[in-house]
């Protein structure tokens, strides 16, 4: 088939390649010239592992197109997927600027009847608005062509996009469209080959769909926090915990990992969607809120154990941090826990001194140049440089090479032999038998202060 997928982002670039993959004719479509040059020149604008092969690939032979120009795309396609940013508006509502401005911009260039799928996420009742942007388009042009607009949310992960999109665990498709469920059906066939994963379902259905699965998940890690809170009150390691509920069928050991918070592009901004989309329906959101809220707090958890160590006044100390990326196997900085981290340390006097296999690029824009260049803020080229002369060492992402690391090196490097494991990779008690204190999140021993015992008496 020929596609054509409009956003060239994380979704964007990863859907196109994949569907080239399968065979298909796609053009990938972005404003942004600098993106589609570097794609033409075979430079990737983002870093998704196994992706950098199948673009090559799929693009040397043919397949996989870039331009800026969506009239030149849309003369060879009648499938055309809305993939671009709907970033949160300052009430936490989904901005839909950019899908808005795709389909005003699909309405000028329609020629024949087309699908119009819509991969990124957006509140229910979108589609619709999509569908009369693009008719409004066509009204002024006085011509009528048919079209149709579906609903197709994207469920990948970052860091596992291209495995999760290859074989995802299901596809939803929300159309009342006869017509577009046999395109949608045509294209998704090759995903299908070992059992039916497509679930078609009404185009609003599939719209809440997504908020739901994202918001259900981001619970998961919020209530997993909370109960990590209690365990380092009751002198309870909450890792323990983790393996005897997820045994537990029906709450499974997914996404009940506690840590220092839920970051990225998709968790944070469509719990505040979502909550946005129930006030504006007179629904409280309770749950929402409660798990918003909680990751607001735990993105400071790890500050606030520094300080409960070190004090108020970090003034003279240096802070070794392991990772900044929002979670491993991606460059993307987006809500990424190590930015509140590193924007307390220093503005409470510390010095930090960091390390992230891919990211740093990235995170070199997300803080303020001048922290750079006076030295508050130094970014390493070795993970172990990292804690070179710090007062102790603060793991916010778990990249697998921070997993099982050298901690006699890391006793020698550190001032202070301390680790704060904001992700829980660490065995405390062998880290005490090394004579490193550990400091993880709801660990038996986390606070290892008066006030842990007490309650737990
Ligand atoms: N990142 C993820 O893991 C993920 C997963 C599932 C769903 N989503 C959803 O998918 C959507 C896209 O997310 P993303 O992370 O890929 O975003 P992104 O910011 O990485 O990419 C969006 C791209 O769209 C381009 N763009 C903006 N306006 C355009 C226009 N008018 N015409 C053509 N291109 C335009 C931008 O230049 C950018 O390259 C969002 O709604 C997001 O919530 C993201
Ligand atoms: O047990 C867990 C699992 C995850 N996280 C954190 O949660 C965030 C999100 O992680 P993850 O869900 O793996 O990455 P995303 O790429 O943000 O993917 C989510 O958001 C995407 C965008 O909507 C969806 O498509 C995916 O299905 C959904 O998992 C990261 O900061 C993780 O560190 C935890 O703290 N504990």
């Amino acid at each position: 088939m020929d596609l054509c997928v409009i956003g060239t982002g994380y979704v964007g670039l990863v859907t196109g390649a994949c569907f080239a993959e399968m065979g298909n004719e796609v053009w990938c479509v972005d404003v942004d010239a600098a993106k589609i040059e570097g794609l033409k020149a075979g430079k990737l604008p983002i870093y998704e592992p196994g992706l950098d092969e199948i673009v090559e690939r799929n693009h040397q032979e043919g397949r996989l197109r870039f331009t800026t120009d969506l009239g030149e795309a849309m003369a060879e396609c009648d499938v055309l997927f809305i993939a671009v940013g709907t970033p949160p508006l300052e009430d936490g509502s989904a901005d839909l600027q950019h899908v808005l401005t795709v389909a005003r911009d699909i309405g000028r260039r329609l020629t024949r009847y087309s699908v119009v799928v819509d991969k990124s996420t957006v509140p229910v009742g979108t589609a619709e608005r999509v569908r009369r942007a693009i008719q409004a388009e066509l009204d002024a042009r006085g011509v009528s062509i048919p079209f149709d607009v579906v609903s197709n949310p994207e469920f990948l992960k970052e860091g596992a996009a291209v495995e999760d999109f290859m074989r995802p665990d299901r596809i939803i498709v929300g159309t009342d469209s006869e017509a577009a469920r046999e395109r949608m059906a045509e294209l998704y066939a090759p995903f299908n080959r070992s059992h039916q994963r497509v679930i078609y379902m009404g185009v609003r259905d599939a719209e809440m769909t997504k908020y739901a699965a994202n918001a259900m998940l981001a619970t998961k890690i919020s209530f997993m926090n909370e109960i990590a809170a209690l365990c380092e009150r009751y002198g309870v390691d909450v890792e323990n915990v983790r393996l005897g509920i997820g045994s537990d069928q029906r709450i499974g050991y997914h996404f009940i990992y506690p840590g220092c918070g839920y970051g990225g592009s998709c968790f944070p901004k469509d719990v505040k969607a979502l909550i946005a989309m129930a006030q504006a329906a007179g629904v409280e959101p309770e749950v929402l809120t409660a798990v918003e809220e909680r990751n607001a707090k735990q993105k400071r958890v790890l500050e606030e154990k520094i300080v409960a160590r070190f004090g108020e006044d970090l003034t003279g100390r240096t802070f070794g941090v392991w990772g900044l990326a929002f979670k491993p196997g991606t460059d993307d900085m987006r809500e990424a826990p190590s930015i509140p981290l590193i924007e307390g340390l220093i503005q409470r006097g510390a010095r930090v001194r960091a390390y992230d296999p891919v990211a740093m690029d990235n995170a070199r824009r997300v803080f303020p140049a001048q922290w750079f260049d006076e030295g508050r803020l130094v970014f390493t080229r070795h993970q172990y440089d990292a804690l070179d002369g710090a007062d102790a060492m603060v793991l916010v992402t778990e990249w697998k090479p921070f997993r099982h690391p050298d901690f006699a090196a890391i006793k020698r490097l550190l001032k202070t032999p301390v680790i704060f494991d904001g992700r829980n990779q660490y065995d405390p008690l062998q880290l005490e038998r090394l004579g490193i204190a550990y400091v993880g999140i709801g660990r038996a021993n986390a606070l290892a202060g008066e006030e842990s015992r007490a309650v737990a008496l």
